[in-house]
C-alpha cells in the first residue's frame, strides 16, 4: 500500500530520528519498522487545520498564473472550455437517472395500488434510464478525448519550464537536499505533471459539487413521498460513513516512515542473488569458479532466513492480511447488515407498506451511498487539491531558485587584452569544504600562475588536485581566500564570461546520453553543426579513428537514451531498424540486467572527451570567444604511453600563448617541462617549483620522482 505512493505531503525541514520516543516501533519478520505518530493526524486539529488551508490560499495566486499560462497555449482556450462543457454535462447525468429511478418506482406504486399500469409512461421512463447510461458512457468518452491533446500541451509546457529551470542551476544549488526536494515536488505524483492534476482535481471537485447539489434536489423530491425515507437515509448515511473511514483508515499510512532490516543473512542473499543476475559480475564467477560456491551459500543463507525471506512491500501485505480480522472490519459487517434489519423491523410494525417499502430501500441505498460517497471523496479530494495546488507553488517557484555560486557584474576580458592570450591565476590563501564535508580539501593555498605557463599540479589521491580545478571554474566558491585571474577577483566577473575563458577535462567526465557528434560538439556549440570541426576535434582528441570504425560514424549514440521496443527476435535476426538486436533486454524480462550500450574502452571514451576539450579550446579562437587557460584533470589516466605522447604533442604544438594547468599522479615528461609544479599533499600545497629546484629541495616530489624512477632502473 506504501509502494509507488508518495506520503501526503513531502517531508519539510527537520530531522527523522527512529530512536525518538515519537517514534513507532514494530516488528514485520525480518523488517523493522518506525513510524512517526503524529498527534495532530489522529485528531483533527482545527488550528492546524486552517494553519494548512491559509497556506493554501497563499498557493492561489500561482495557480491564477498557471490557467493564465495555459490559456496561452494554442487552442487551450477552446479545450479548456469544452473539457468544462464535457465534465458538467456527465456531472448531472447521475441526478438524471436518479430522477427515472423515482419515476419507476412510482409507476411500482401504482401498479400495486391500482393493479393498472401506464404502458407509454413506462417506455418512455425506461427509454430514459438506458439514455442516461449512454449518456454517461458518452460524456466519459468526450471527456478523454478533449483531455488528451490538452494534457499534452500542458505536459509540454511545464517540461520545458522544468528543463530551463534545472539547466540553469549550478552545482552546489544542485547538490542542495532542500533543492533537490523542490525540484522533485515540481514533478507530480501522479506522473501527469502537478498542472494537469490540478486541472482534473478542479474539475474533478466542480463535477461532484453538481453531482451533490443535482442529487439533493432530487431525493429532497423522492423523500418527500417517503414515509420511512429520513430513517433509512440516515441509516445508508451511517453505514456509507462507516465504510469510508475504515477505509480510509487502512489506506492512508502515516506521513513519516521508515524500515530496515537487521538480518544479516537476508541482506547476504540478495547481495549474492544481484551477482549472478548481473552480467557485469559474470566474468569474474566463471574465472573464479565461483557458480558452486554460491549457489551453496545461498541455499544455506535461504535456509536459514526462511518465508521470513520477504522484501518490505512483500512483508507489510502479508501482515496486513493478518490483521484483516479486526474490530473495526467485524463491526463494518455488522453496521452492513442494519438497514435489512431495520426495514424488517418496521415492516413487523407496517405490515401493509412491505413491498413499497422494499422498493424504496433499494433505491434509497443505492442513492445515498453514491451521494454519501461524492460528499466524503469530495472532502478527501480537496486535501488533496490543497496539496496539489502547493505543488503549482513550488513548480513556479523553481524557476527563482538562487544559485549558490553569485555572478559577477563585471566584463572579461576587457577589451586590451588579445583573446588568445594566456590569463594570469593566483590563488591567495583558499581554504575549501565541500558543501557535504567537514573536512577542508583545501588549506590555505596560495600560488601564482603567469599568462602562458604550463602548470601541473601533483600529489597522492584525494590531496586535493581536482578540487583546486574546480575552484578556478568557479563550480564551488572557496570557503575562506580568494582567487584572481588577471588581477581580477573572480568573484566580480560575469561568469558566462569567465567560464568561455577557460577549457576544462574534468577526470570524472561523462558521456552524455546523446550522439557521438553532439557529443563532441558541446565543447563549442556554436559549430553544433558543422561536421568539419567536429572531425577535426575528434582527429586532435585523437578519435577520429573510432568513430570512422562505428557503422553510424558521429551519429551514433553510445548509450541510447530512447530504446526500441521488441519481442524475443529468431536467432539469425542480428540488426533491427539499423542497430545490433540487444539480446540482452531480452534477458532483461528474466531479470537479467538488460545491456544496451556500443561499448568503448576506457581509451576509447577518454579520446572522445578529449575531443571536446579540443573542440572548445581550438575551435573557439576562430569564434572570437578566446579560451586563455585549459585545464586537464588526469587527461591521459586511460590512454596508453603511445596515445599519451601525442596527446601531449598536439597540446604543446596548439596551445600558442595559453596558460596551460594540468593535475596528474604520473611524473614524467609532463613535469620535467612544466614551468611550474605544485607539489600537493593533504589538502596543503607544500612544495612549488621547477622540476630541477623541487629536485634540489629533496622533499615529498623528489622522494616520489625517486620511487618512480627507480621502477624503470630495477
Ligand atoms: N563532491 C565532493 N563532496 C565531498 N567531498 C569531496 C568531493 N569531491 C572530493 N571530495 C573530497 O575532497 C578531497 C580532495 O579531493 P580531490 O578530488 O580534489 O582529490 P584529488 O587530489 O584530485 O584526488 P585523485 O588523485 O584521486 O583524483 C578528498 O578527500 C575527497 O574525498
Amino acid at each position: 500500500m506504501y509502494r509507488g505512493r508518495r506520503s501526503k505531503r513531502p517531508a519539510g525541514k527537520g530531522t527523522f530520528n527512529p530512536d525518538a520516543a515519537t517514534v513507532k516501533h514494530s516488528r514485520l519478520g525480518i523488517w523493522e519498522l518506525y513510524e512517526e505518530v503524529n498527534p495532530s493526524q489522529t485528531f483533527v486539529q482545527v488550528p492546524s487545520k486552517f494553519k494548512e488551508y491559509r497556506e493554501y490560499a497563499e498557493c492561489l495566486p500561482y495557480v491564477w498564473r498557471m490557467f493564465r499560462d495555459i490559456l496561452t497555449l494554442q487552442d487551450c482556450h477552446m479545450l479548456l472550455v469544452l473539457y468544462g462543457v464535457v465534465t458538467a454535462l456527465a456531472a448531472l447525468v447521475p441526478a438524471v437517472s436518479l430522477w427515472f429511478s423515482a419515476q419507476l418506482l412510482t409507476i411500482v406504486q401504482v401498479a400495486v395500488d391500482t393493479r393498472t399500469v401506464d404502458k407509454q409512461l413506462l417506455f418512455r421512463i425506461a427509454g430514459g434510464r438506458i439514455a442516461c447510461a449512454l449518456a454517461e458512457r458518452v460524456f466519459r468518452h468526450l471527456q478523454n478525448i478533449v483531455a488528451t491533446p490538452l494534457q499534452a500541451r500542458v505536459k509540454r509546457f511545464y517540461a520545458l519550464h522544468i528543463f530551463h529551470a534545472l539547466a540553469r542551476l549550478d552545482l552546489p544549488t544542485y547538490e542542495d537536499t532542500s533543492v533537490q526536494r523542490q525540484i522533485e515536488a515540481s514533478y507530480s505524483r501522479s506522473g501527469n505533471g502537478p498542472a494537469w492534476d490540478v486541472i482534473r482535481t478542479s474539475a474533478g471537485l466542480a463535477s461532484i459539487v453538481m453531482q451533490i447539489v443535482s442529487q439533493l434536489t432530487v431525493l429532497i423530491a423522492v423523500l418527500r413521498e417517503q414515509p420511512e425515507g429520513a430513517l433509512l437515509t440516515t441509516i445508508a448515511l451511517v453505514q456509507t460513513t462507516f465504510e469510508y473511514l475504515s477505509l480510509k483508515h487502512m489506506v492512508i499510512p502515516p506521513m513519516i516512515w521508515a524500515a530496515t532490516t537487521q538480518s544479516d543473512d537476508y541482506v547476504r542473499m540478495e547481495g549474492l542473488k544481484r551477482l549472478v543476475n548481473n552480467s557485469e559480475h559474470r566474468k569474474e564467477i566463471v574465472a573464479g569458479n565461483l557458480g558452486e560456491y554460491l549457489t551453496e551459500e545461498y541455499r544455506r543463507l535461504s535456509k536459514q532466513v526462511g518465508d521470513h525471506a520477504m522484501d518490505f512491500w512483500e512483508t507489510k501485505r502479508y501482515y496486513e492480511s493478518r490483521a484483516f480480522l479486526k474490530l473495526t472490519s467485524l463491526l463494518q459487517t455488522i453496521v452492513g447488515e442494519v438497514p435489512l434489519v431495520a426495514f424488517s423491523l418496521r415492516a413487523v410494525q407496517y405490515p401493509a407498506s412491505i413491498p413499497i417499502s422494499l422498493a424504496s430501500l433499494n433505491l434509497l441505498r443505492q442513492t445515498v451511498q453514491g451521494f454519501a460517497f461524492s460528499l466524503l471523496s469530495l472532502l478527501d479530494q480537496s486535501d488533496s487539491f490543497g496539496v496539489q495546488i502547493a505543488d503549482i507553488k513550488k513548480l513556479y517557484e523553481i524557476e527563482n531558485i538562487a544559485n549558490h555560486v553569485a555572478d559577477g557584474t563585471e566584463q572579461f576580458p576587457v577589451d586590451d587584452i588579445a583573446p588568445e592570450t594566456g590569463v594570469s591565476i593566483e590563488f591567495r590563501n583558499v581554504s575549501f569544504k565541500y558543501p557535504s564535508s567537514e573536512k577542508h580539501a583545501l588549506r590555505n593555498v596560495s600560488f601564482t600562475i603567469r599568462p602562458g605557463q604550463l602548470c601541473v599540479i601533483v600529489g597522492s589521491n584525494g590531496s586535493g588536485k581536482s578540487t583546486i580545478l574546480k575552484l578556478m571554474t568557479r563550480l564551488y566558491e572557496p570557503t575562506e581566500g580568494s582567487i584572481f585571474i588577471n588581477g581580477k577577483d573572480i568573484r566580480d566577473l560575469q561568469l558566462a564570461d569567465l567560464r568561455r575563458r577557460i577549457s576544462v577535462l574534468f577526470q570524472d567526465y561523462t558521456h552524455f546520453p546523446l550522439s557521438i557528434k553532439d557529443n563532441i560538439a558541446l565543447g563549442n556549440p556554436e559549430f553544433a553543426n558543422d561536421d568539419e570541426k567536429i572531425m577535426e576535434a575528434a582527429r586532435l582528441g585523437g578519435a577520429a579513428d573510432i568513430i570512422k570504425e562505428l557503422p553510424e560514424g558521429l551519429d551514433t549514440y553510445l548509450n541510447r537514451p530512447v530504446r526500441d521496443y521488441y519481442s524475443p527476435m529468431p536467432e539469425g535476426t542480428k540488426t533491427l531498424f539499423g542497430r545490433k538486436v540487444d539480446y540482452g533486454r531480452v534477458r532483461g524480462a528474466g531479470g537479467m540486467k538488460a545491456q544496451s550500450t556500443t561499448s568503448l574502452s576506457g581509451g576509447q571514451m577518454q579520446r572522445l572527451a578529449v575531443s571536446r576539450t579540443f573542440m572548445r579550446s581550438i575551435m573557439s579562437d576562430e569564434s572570437g570567444a578566446g579560451v586563455g587557460l585549459l585545464l586537464f584533470d588526469e587527461p591521459s589516466a586511460s590512454l596508453d604511453p603511445a596515445a599519451e605522447h601525442d596527446l601531449f604533442e598536439r597540446l604543446r604544438q596548439l596551445r600558442g600563448q595559453k596558460t596551460m594547468l594540468f593535475s596528474s599522479h604520473r611524473f614524467g615528461n609532463l613535469t620535467r617541462h612544466a614551468d611550474l609544479l605544485l607539489y600537493i599533499n593533504n589538502s596543503v600545497v607544500e612544495e612549488s617549483g621547477t622540476h630541477d629546484e623541487l629536485l634540489k629541495k629533496d622533499g615529498g616530489y623528489a622522494h616520489i620522482w625517486k620511487l618512480q624512477a627507480q621502477a624503470f632502473l630495477s
